[in-house]
């Protein structure tokens, strides 16, 4: 297996991401889990671009010590210098000089013809290795060069020292196929490249970067480049963990490999998305909260059956606990009972689908069914009260200018329907107005709960209620994403245990 050199730019081209701004600590905090994850080259920053960045670098320098680490620099003797002071005491520095190649840059930013272009590189590069035995040369903007400078700048580039030499697609702009056979071409035509590495870099604007790279390797690149999470200037870079893992996945595909840890992926993505503050999104590849988790019924079927039905790679192996089987409107039977089970209840076939039925309708009107939910939803018809009333329907009118009214709709058990309308001096109070017309139940209430038993906006109320009549206590207990429906449920659930302790009083 050929080796892939990975090298993380998060901390200089990811912290050009707009909004990101880490201090010396937080740099610090990253290349210590950068080193973790075994990333073999850690660019700190751009020393020449701040005093802040260049000491951050040079902390990060000083306390890195089984990764290279890399300082950004100009074509330009000052950028040169920040970088040597940046990087003292480091234990393998290494300067990273860069220079545009392409026409539009030549013409528009640098307004230098090919031959000043060429002959600035070549200073800069000699003025580096008096200084530097690892010096990466980059063509910014490459993908848009022609291939003849390419070739031209890469050879001298090679003359003049650099070990590597980087083909950025600064804009993100070339598809597999094109990026991929610059460096085949590279191969074929630059004398001694194979004396150096060639790296590839990346961005992602047209949502290709990943796509690129693993075409950079194919095409015979050494070194990826990139960022975790994918952060970075624009659309960002490439994101190397998705790189890593397709390696690994694909690894008779590619015949090559990183030397990545790569159970360190999950908790590295996590630490930079809060530092950086950039979330990364649920259905990103490989890091989203998404990319183990099944939610449709005969998806979660197979999984169960046999995991490699829908997943190509494990969450073990990137440093996650397990595959999450997310239960909500497209989950079917197999999951929610293996749910149940992993929860501790065992039910028959029919109390299983009447669960079932139920678990439906309230996934309907939530994205997600927590377990809070499931042991609600069971936990309601564990107790069997025989129901004398049922509440079929609720209608409640709030204004705080107007008196509440609430009009409910009861089923007796023998099949009346009872209706009645109240008001009462709060929704609530109006619910339980009507539902005590309706049943002709006189009784006192002594106690009203509500609490939240899930999260969210859609989280599901709990309401316990306490009533007495006659000497007797009774309690009762209802739960709906809805306070209102779960009010009037649990004093209807108190009304049938009540009417159900009457009639065993009554033998
Ligand atoms: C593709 C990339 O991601 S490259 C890295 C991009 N990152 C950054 O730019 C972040 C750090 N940058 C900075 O803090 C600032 O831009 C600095 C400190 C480097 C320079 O600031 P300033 O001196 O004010 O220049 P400014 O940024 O406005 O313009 C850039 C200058 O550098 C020149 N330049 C751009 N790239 C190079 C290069 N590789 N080598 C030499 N000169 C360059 C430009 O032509 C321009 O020169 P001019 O002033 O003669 O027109
Ligand atoms: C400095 C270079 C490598 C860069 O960031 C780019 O071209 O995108």
């Amino acid at each position: 297996m050929r080796k892939i050199y990975m090298f993380d730019t998060t901390l200089r081209d990811g912290e050009q991401s707009p909004g990101v701004n880490l201090n010396t600590r937080e740099k610090l905090e990253i290349a210590y889990q950068l080193e973790k994850l075994g990333i073999d080259r850690i660019e700190a920053g751009f020393p020449a671009a701040s005093p802040g960045d260049l000491a951050a670098v040079n902390a990060v320098a000083k306390a890195i010590k089984n990764s290279t680490i890399i300082g950004l620099s100009r074509s330009r003797t000052q950028d040169i210098d920040a970088v040597r002071e940046a990087l003292q005491g480091a234990e393998d520095p290494c300067i990273h000089i860069f220079l545009a190649t392409s026409p539009i840059h030549r013409k528009y930013k640098l307004k230098m013809e090919k031959d000043q272009v060429l002959e600035t590189a070549q200073a800069a590069l000699r003025y580096a290795r008096q200084y530097f035995s690892k010096i990466e040369f980059s063509c910014e903007d490459a993908g848009r060069t022609e291939i003849d400078f390419l070739c031209e700048m890469t050879a001298m580039a090679i003359r003049e020292g650099a070990s590597v030499v980087n083909i950025p697609d600064t804009v993100g702009y070339l598809y597999p196929y094109e990026y991929g056979n610059i460096f085949k071409t590279l191969k074929e035509r630059v004398p001694g490249i194979e004396k150096i590495q060639l790296s590839a870099h990346c961005h992602d604007d047209l949502g290709m970067a990943t796509a690129n790279s693993l075409a950079a390797i194919l095409g015979g690149a050494d070194q990826i480049e990139g960022t975790i999470n994918g952060i970075g200037e624009r659309a960002g870079n490439t994101a190397l963990e998705e790189v890593a893992m397709a390696l690994e996945t694909r690894s008779e595909f590619f015949g090559a490999k990183t030397s990545l840890e790569l159970s360190e992926i999950a908790r590295t993505s996590s630490l930079i998305s809060r530092l950086t503050g950039m979330v990364v999104p649920g259905n990103k590849a490989i890091v989203g909260a998404n990319a183990f988790a099944h939610e449709s019924g005969i998806h979660q079927d197979g999984m169960l059956k046999e995991k490699t039905t829908y997943e190509i790679m494990s969450p073990e192996t990137i440093g996650l606990k397990e595959s999450k089987l997310v239960l909500g409107k497209h989950s079917g039977r197999h999951a929610f009972r293996e749910r149940l089970i992993e929860l501790g209840y065992k039910l028959d076939d029919e109390r299983l689908n009447e669960a079932f039925a139920k678990f439906k309708v309230l996934a309907d009107k939530k994205k997600d069914v927590t377990d809070q939910d499931l042991h609600a939803l069971l936990q309601e018809k564990l107790v069997d009260t025989p129901e004398a009333y049922q509440l079929q329907a609720i209608h409640v009118s709030y204004g705080n200018e107007s008196t509440p009214s609430a009009k409910v709709r009861i089923l007796t058990a023998d099949g009346k329907t009872l209706e009645r309308e109240a008001e009462g001096n709060g929704s609530v109070d109006a619910i339980y107005n009507a539902i005590d017309q309706a049943t002709g139940e006189t009784v006192t209430l002594s106690d009203y709960t509500i609490k939240s038993i899930s999260y969210g906006k859609d989280a599901q109320g709990e309401v316990h209620v306490v009533m007495t009549q006659d000497e007797l206590t009774v309690q009762g207990r209802g739960v709906s994403t809805d306070i209102l429906e779960a009010s009037a449920r649990a004093y209807v659930d108190a009304l049938n245990r009540l009417i159900e302790k009457k009639a065993i009083q009554k033998l």
